[in-house]
């Protein structure tokens, strides 16, 4: 039974599907400490939240079973992703499900920005009929800045036109086409600042959006901008803000997010008449949570069942055409992973990947991290996951070497997992997908053969010469171990051969000393595939 701790509050429409689930049980516990966290979150397989927990290394650290932190918005900057990582559990969030609601929220900011609807509102039922100090402005004929054309931004921009804004906007991904598409001007910061009339920003929060409007954007800044951020706090440096409101350069600000929140009660925002405020509400409606924990509450499900899942946040996105393509191959490469891992018994430096045919077109990085997690989970088990894979490998000096052939021997798809070590004594296993039967294996370092990669097999390496299989048969039969199936590869008559039984339980190691005790065999390793 898996165990889901919901630590914000998050909508129960939404996250039905996780509580009517027969393999979970879901628990509400909002408002928690660090502390209170970290106390319980070991029994947890996945935790969801919102925007207020926030996610630290001590939390995840103590979340040993911890597999999946959903979510339910976009922004993620409160979760300590490096740290997630690491750790290999699998941060998902739900970008779409709130794009259309927090772009309505900047709406309502901007019009209640041009209009004073907010501070209007407090004076008429203070009882003050006052007609005559709250003067708006029109957007008709105006100049909006969109800082950041993603979801949320190009959205407001849309809107924006049809109340009669000119759109200047920036964004580092913007292109002239799509611009022109958009009906948008393709503008810099600056053209932004220098032009626009009104300004809103839809960016993440990162070192470089952080104070991306400050003092110096500030003192060159059109006089009368209004300004909004239902964004991220910290992306408009909040006391220079002030600053240039007070100096008259900036007409009024309206922002639903703060740089801390919630802001302590003398932050200068608060009480300031130009300054309207609400206290994170962008996301805050019904039909945004309903969709939003739906969306992560899937997730968090595909995530805890072993099924494919997208809007990994601490792993690459991959195209659901691309995806289309490896997912087949995800199991296979795994097993050539664990496989060569266990029948490699010095130091691994570098694990080489070889895709030839059908693969050497597509973006292999997700087969690759399956591929690795099967070659560490050898050594280092459960702990290893496609999310800390390759900072695993990394961590440990282990070099990742893929290469690519358009064509293969006799195969339509081939993988290779070739892995080196320092003492030259270099493994190779490849593996294919055949239409109709399946995974195989289909060489073993230099030997040709055709395994099911599946159970048990015992690998025997021995000289070549008569006699050598009777041995090995009755020996595994005394043991009442039946043998699946057999083969023998040999590159030269009388050389060095190769033998592979498939065997129906595992074998015990005194066996194994028992089969090297025989004349001619040189090694005798199990391997175990699940
Ligand atoms: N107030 C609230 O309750 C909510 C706030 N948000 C926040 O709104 C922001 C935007 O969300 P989405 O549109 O869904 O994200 P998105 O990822 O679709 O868009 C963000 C855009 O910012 C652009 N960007 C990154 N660095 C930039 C820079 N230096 N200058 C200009 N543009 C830059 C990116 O290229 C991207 O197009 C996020 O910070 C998100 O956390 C989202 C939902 C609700
Ligand atoms: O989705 C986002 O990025 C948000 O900022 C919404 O935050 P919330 O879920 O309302 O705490």
């Amino acid at each position: 039974m898996f165990k889901v701790l919901v630590s914000d509050p998050i909508s129960d429409l939404g996250i039905q599907k996780l509580m009517d689930a027969e393999d979970v049980t879901v628990v509400k516990q909002t408002g928690l400490s660090e502390d209170e966290l970290v106390a319980i979150i070991g029994e947890y397989d996945a935790l969801l939240v919102r925007s207020q927990t926030r996610v630290t290394e001590r939390i995840l650290t103590a979340g040993t079973n911890l597999k999946a932190v959903g979510r339910a918005g976009v922004g993620v900057d409160n979760i300590d992703l490096e740290a997630a990582t690491k750790r290999g559990v699998v941060v998902i969030n739900a970008p779409d499900g709130n794009t259309i609601t927090t772009c309505e929220h900047t709406f309502a900011m901007l019009m209640a920005l041009a209009r004073h609807i907010p501070q209007a509102y407090a004076k008429t039922i203070a009882g003050t009929w006052d007609r005559k100090t709250f003067l708006g402005v029109e957007l008709n004929n105006k100049t909006l800045g969109v800082l950041g054309m993603g979801r949320i931004g190009s959205e407001v921009a849309k809107r924006a036109k049809a109340f009669g804004m000119n759109i200047l906007a920036y964004d580092p991904f913007l292109t002239q086409e799509r611009a022109e598409k958009m009906e948008v001007t393709l503008a810099s910061v600056n053209d932004i600042i220098l032009n626009a009339d009104f300004m809103t920003v839809h960016t993440p929060l990162t070192p470089e959006t952080r104070n991306m409007i400050s003092r110096p954007q500030f003192e060159v800044m059109k006089k009368g901008m209004r300004i909004i951020n239902c964004a991220r706090g910290g992306v408009i440096d909040e006391l220079a803000l002030v600053e240039a409101i007070d100096q008259g350069i900036v007409a009024g600000a309206a922002f639903d997010v703060f740089e801390h929140e919630p802001p302590q009660s003398d932050h200068p925002f608060l009480n300031h008449p130009l300054i309207i405020v609400t206290p994170h509400l962008g996301a805050s409606t019904i039909e945004a949570q309903e969709n939003v924990a739906i969306d992560v509450s899937e997730e968090v499900l595909h995530i805890l069942r072993n099924e494919p899942f997208k809007n990994a946040v601490n792993i690459p996105p991959v195209a659901p055409t691309v995806m289309k393509k490896l997912q087949p191959y995800f199991s296979l490469g795994e097993k050539l992973g664990s496989f060569a891992a266990q029948i490699t018994t010095k130091a691994v430096s570098e694990i080489h990947i070889d895709y030839a045919g059908d693969l050497s077109d597509v973006d292999t990085l997700p087969l690759t991290r399956y591929i690795v997690k099967g070659v560490l989970s050898y050594h280092l088990g459960n702990d290893v996951n496609i999310v800390n894979c390759m900072h695993l490998a990394k961590s440990r000096d282990v070099n990742i070497v893929v290469s690519k052939a358009p064509r293969t021997k006799g195969f339509t798809n081939l993988i290779s997992v070739t892995l080196k070590t320092q003492s030259d004594q270099d493994r190779l296993v490849a593996g294919t997908l055949l239409q109709g039967y399946g995974e195989r294996i289909v060489l073993l370092d230099k030997f040709p053969v055709d395994i099911a990669p599946e159970g048990h097999q015992i690998l025997i390496s021995h000289n070549d010469k008569p006699g050598i299989i009777g041995l090995v048969g009755t020996l595994i039969g005394k043991i009442d171990v039946n043998i699946a199936s057999m083969q023998v590869g040999r590159t030269l008559v009388g050389g060095s051969a190769l033998m592979i039984l498939t065997v129906d339980k595992a074998v015990p190691k005194d066996v194994l000393v028992q089969l090297v005790a025989l004349q001619e065999i040189n090694t005798a390793q199990e391997i175990i595939l699940n």
